[in-house]
């Protein structure tokens, strides 16, 4: 994987399940969704997503199915079952009941429990009542759901020909990078795959890594990735030699730009949807390989850095000239979080209809999925997928 925009030839999704059940609105901040999802419609909206890859010539592997068939491997299931059960959250006697339950669970069911969690009121009877199973309400969770399992963008991501599993930063998805690393360490389709970055390391999410051009990396730093996490993933891709340049991007930290992703997306070999509010503001320090160590210069318009870096006379920012109350409107509405099915041609929440309109005025083809439900979660295309091959531009 060397870009943004290079011909999509496989996608990594999740279409929700029950774990968006599992949302009410004492939990859905914590969990980090804005609504409680219609689920039924969630799922269509996404089963439309991915007809629309697949109508494309792109090959969709669902999350739920690889990790239901990677569980079929002893060494997979006793690695799950580990990650699965929290004994410090449980205490030692569930946990032990908690253990054996799930390493008695056909491959299927433990999938499911470990994305879908489990509720003290849903663990197995066992003899007598711990003081942990009474203090608690029975719809706490002894297993956590993962409802952001929907954003494949983040728990992994591919850069060159290898996967670098993400360090997640948010309480609530740290346990998805144990389930993406499992299928990766364990599925046969991904058995000789290398891997660029770990799950054990400083904070950085997928969402925040935007390839720009072969050997170009931009990295956002804000709510999510740590400027420790830029640091040592372009420690490591330099190491790889996966990358020439790493530009590290400032963004707000806050939940409106969580990810790099939520304010830009390239859409063109040369060209991004940017959030306008941001254009001239956004700057990026670059970062190049020096005598084994890392060279740091800038900060720089990011713009400029960019450019620089892809050896272009300038990136094409997409003007979307919007008022900026619709532009504010749109960009929460996951606007700019566009994914590039080939060059010039982009998945995009077809509410976004301002911004969709000047992509097209720019000459980009945007196919427009609806996502009033899959939006809750506050996640566009680009966040729902995680591309693993794509053809070299
Ligand atoms: N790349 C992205 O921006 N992903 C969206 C993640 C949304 C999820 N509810 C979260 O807060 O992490």
């Amino acid at each position: 994987m060397q870009s943004e925009v290079g011909p999509l030839h496989t996608v990594l999704l999740h279409r929700p399940g029950n774990e968006l059940k599992r949302l009410t609105p004492r939990n859905n901040d914590q969990l980090l969704f804005d609504a409680i999802p219609w689920v039924d419609r969630a799922q269509e909206e996404h089963d439309a997503f991915a007809e629309t890859l697949r109508g494309r010539g792109v090959e969709v592997l669902l999350l739920h199915e690889l990790l239901a068939e990677t569980l079929t491997d002893t060494r997979a299931r006793a690695a799950a079952v580990h990650s699965g059960v929290d004994e410090l959250k449980v205490g030692t006697d569930i946990a032990d009941t908690l253990r054996s339950h799930l390493s008695s669970a056909d491959a299927p069911a433990l999938a499911e429990v470990l994305i879908a969690g489990m509720t003290f009121e849903e663990l197995p009877a066992s003899e007598g009542q711990s003081l942990v199973r009474r203090m608690h309400h029975p719809h706490d969770f002894a297993i956590e759901p993962l409802p952001n399992l929907l954003f494949t963008r983040d728990s992994s991501a591919w850069v060159g020909d290898r996967v670098a599993i993400a360090a997640l930063a948010m309480p609530a998805r740290r346990r998805e990078s144990a389930l993406t690393d499992l299928v990766y360490a364990y599925h046969p389709r991904f058995s000789h795959c290398a891997r660029a970055y770990g799950a054990h390391s400083a904070p950085v999410e997928g969402g925040d890594v935007l390839l720009l051009s072969p050997g170009v990396v931009a990295i956002g730093v804000g709510e999510r990735t740590t400027p420790a996490g830029a640091e040592s993933f372009a420690r490591s891709v330099f190491a790889d030699d996966l990358a020439h340049t790493v530009l590290a991007v400032p963004i707000t930290q806050q939940r409106a730009s969580m990810h790099l992703d939520t304010v830009c997306t390239m859409v063109d070999r040369d060209a991004v949807v940017m959030y306008p509010a941001i254009q001239d503001s956004l700057t990026a320090f670059s970062l190049r390989p020096r005598d084994g160590g890392i060279d740091v210069s800038g900060p720089q318009p990011f713009l400029t850095a960019a450019a620089e870096a892809m050896e272009i006379d300038h990136l094409r920012v997409i003007d979307t000239g919007l008022d900026p109350v619709t532009a504010e409107r749109e960009q929460w509405e996951d606007g700019n979080n566009t994914l590039a099915v080939a060059p010039g041609v982009v998945v995009a929440y077809e509410r976004n209809a301002e911004t969709n309109a000047r992509l097209e005025e720019a000459g980009i083809e945007v196919l427009r999925i609806s996502g009033s439900e899959l939006g809750s979660g506050r996640g566009g295309p680009r966040c729902m997928s995680c591309p693993i091959i794509r053809e070299v531009l």
